[in-house]
């Protein structure tokens, strides 16, 4: 089965809109490679310059966060309608980040989930271990809990559609990668998680990203793994050299 391979650039907080535009225009005709899905994952503040910007592109842009309600008082949140009503295509769910600083569990993030498939977004799901659960050796009990419960609920068809991002919590934004050999046996290993939900051809059809400290000089490597689809780049998605080369990269 033929997956397409999908770098995401996660950029965090990182970016004013004119600094989104100027980057756009330098990686415009360039991180469009094909046979690689490209796609930037900005703050909220820019997607409607980015989605206008990549209009006539094949560079889809994403949100990094949405609310799982589709409305209400919910003071300084963002329901997936309103991302979809802008044009944006992908949204980050569950993000290391978003669990260790903003209380996301894993019955949050399954309620994101389906509240992106509601709205016709595609969710990148990120999961992930702590140092010191890989060094007690739960990085695969991690991994299928989290899993599991972000897929809770889904039908087959929204199940094959999701993306997943195995990030180990330590290797991001550290320098310090998992081999790619490391991620490859996660990465197979969720997706046999997958495979049990539901069945062979559905875990064939996930893509699964790889994240954590991953650079143009490294992302050739995690893409020659059988079962690793892409990446979700946090750092080396900020400069358009280094974007252009890590979509470069994946072919
Ligand atoms: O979402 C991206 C990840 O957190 C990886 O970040 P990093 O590439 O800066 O290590």
């Amino acid at each position: 089965m033929s997956r397409t391979p999908i770098i995401a650039g996660n950029w965090k907080m990182f970016k004013t809109v004119s600094e989104a535009q100027n980057f756009f225009a330098e990686v415009k005709g360039k991180a469009e490679v094909e046979g690689v899905e490209s796609v930037i994952c900005a703050p909220y503040t820019n997607l409607p310059a980015l989605v206008e910007a990549a209009r006539g592109t094949s560079i889809a842009i994403g949100a990094q966060n949405v609310h799982f309600e589709d409305n209400g008082a919910y003071t300084g949140e963002i329901s997936g309608g309103m991302l979809k009503e802008l044009g944006v295509k992908y949204v980050i769910i569950g993000h290391s980040e978003r669990r260790a600083y903003f209380a996301e569990t894993d019955e949050i993030v399954n309620k994101k989930v389906h509240a992106a498939f509601r709205h016709g977004l595609t969710p990148i799901v990120c999961v992930g271990e702590k140092l010191e659960e890989r060094e007690a050796g739960e990085t695969k009990e991690v991994c299928k809990t989290q899993t599991e419960a972000a897929f809770e609920g889904l039908s087959q068809e929204q199940a094959a559609a999701v993306v997943i991002a195995y990030e180990p919590i330590w290797a991001i934004g550290t320098g310090k990668s998992s081999t790619s050999e490391d991620a490859q046996d996660v990465i197979g290993y969720i997706r046999g998680i997958v495979a049990g939900l539901y069945d062979e051809a559905t875990a064939n059809a996930v893509r699964i990203q790889y994240g954590g400290s991953v650079k143009p000089n490294n992302v050739a490597e995690y893409m020659g793994q059988a079962d690793i689809d892409g990446a979700l780049v946090g750092g080396a998605s900020l400069e358009p050299a280094s974007y252009i080369a890590l979509i470069e990269g994946a072919k």
